[in-house]
């Protein structure tokens, strides 16, 4: 947890995009870069094999693609994107943004991790949202036999659920609620060719769990429990994989081994007590716990609080004042396999200002 006071917006935010092979991850960067916005994107593509075939399939002029041709993710592109990143960041003012496509079977998370590692990376760049791709012809098959589609889903802040022209309705809400019960928190769009608002896949600010939290109401209101803490009542713990329809709406899968818990109080946390608590609970079960984010209120501090983990490592920074009109309280989010639920529920508790 380093540079607590380092102002988030001074670095440059960072986009990563995932999805399962074909989803469309080359037709939503074409269309990012494509598009008039005005802004300059690095792109750094993640490429299976010796030829980077992507980097000719993305146009726009003006943007700098970067490849990375190191076979698989997991070990080698972590020092190659650090690399990358650091002659970046060498030109900082140059680019407004920064998109790190990665190649359809990684799993997202040594990607993300690297904006958490790297002291330099740390300190100019953020992560600001993982954006995954989802086939929605193909991923409900794909979930049984690849656990990478199931990672990237899990991973996502943004869904952008595409090729909705290739499925029936009700095909496609069986898909959707696939991706719920695997990933409530993640904002989700169906999409035709990608076709998104680019404001809602880039400069997310995965901090904010205003818009996290707010999940797809919708969604919330389909099955008439109290979907506020629907956390609470189901969307966990080891059920056989099932679904159930409550008559109305789409019907809602648990994922039988990916789970969410998201906690929150309206009473201000100790500071103290809280962040020793998260760093070691990650550090002890980082490995099932996929991805963590909050937005804290501590007590005696007028700042929002915010972190985001990617496995055991965290990162985190005042964001800023809390505004006279909002409520104050903090929320937090554990998406992962096998969480501790009743450990994480007592320390939390255990955090609570007295
Ligand atoms: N029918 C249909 N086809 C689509 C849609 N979006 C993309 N495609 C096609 O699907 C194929 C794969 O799209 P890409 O954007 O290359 O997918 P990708 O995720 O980059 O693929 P990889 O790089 O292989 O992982 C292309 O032939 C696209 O034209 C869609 O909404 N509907």
């Amino acid at each position: 947890m380093s540079d607590v006071n380092a102002s988030a917006s001074t670095k440059i935010p960072v986009t990563v995009l995932t999805g399962y092979l074909g989803a469309g991850k080359t037709t939503l960067l074409n269309r990012i870069l494509s598009e008039n916005h005005g802004k300059k994107y690095a792109v750094i593509v993640n490429e299976f094999g010796e030829v980077g075939i992507d980097n000719d399939l993305i146009i726009g002029a003006d943007e700098e693609v970067f490849e990375m041709n190191n076979g698989c993710v997991c070990c080698t592109v972590r020092g190659d994107l650090v690399r990358i990143l650091e002659g970046l960041m060498k030109r900082k003012g140059k680019f407004d943004a920064i998109i790190v496509e990665t190649t359809g079977l990684a799993d997202p998370a040594p990607v993300a991790q690297t904006f958490f590692v790297d002291e330099d990376v740390q300190n100019n760049a953020r992560l600001d949202a993982v954006v995954t791709v989802a086939d929605a012809k193909w991923l409900s098959e794909r979930l049984k036999d690849a656990p990478e589609a199931k990672n990237q889903i899990a991973f996502a802040d943004v869904i952008v659920l595409n090729k909705t022209d290739l499925v029936s309705q009700p095909e496609l809400a069986e898909v959707e609620a696939r991706i719920r019960g695997i990933n409530p928190y993640a904002k989700l769009h169906r999409t035709e060719r990608c076709q998104v608002a680019l404001s809602d896949v880039l400069e997310r600010g995965a901090f904010d769990l205003d818009r996290i939290l707010e999940i797809e109401p919708d969604f919330l209101d389909n099955d008439g429990h109290d979907h506020h803490h629907h956390d609470h009542d189901h969307d966990h713990h080891g059920h056989d994989h099932h679904d159930h329809d409550h008559g109305h709406g789409p019907k809602h899968y648990h994922d039988e081994e990916m789970q969410s818990l998201s906690l929150r109080s309206d009473k201000p946390l100790d500071q103290d007590k809280f962040m020793p608590w998260l760093q070691e609970l990650l550090a002890a079960e980082g490995q099932k716990i996929l991805r963590s984010k909050g937005v804290m209120e501590f007590s005696g501090d007028d700042d929002r609080y915010v972190f985001q983990g990617v496995h055991m490592m965290l990162e985190g920074s005042r964001q800023r004042a809390w505004k006279p009109d909002e409520k104050r309280e903090s929320r937090l989010v554990f998406i992962g396999r096998e969480l501790p639920e009743a450990l994480i529920r007592e320390g939390f508790q255990n955090c609570i200002a007295a």
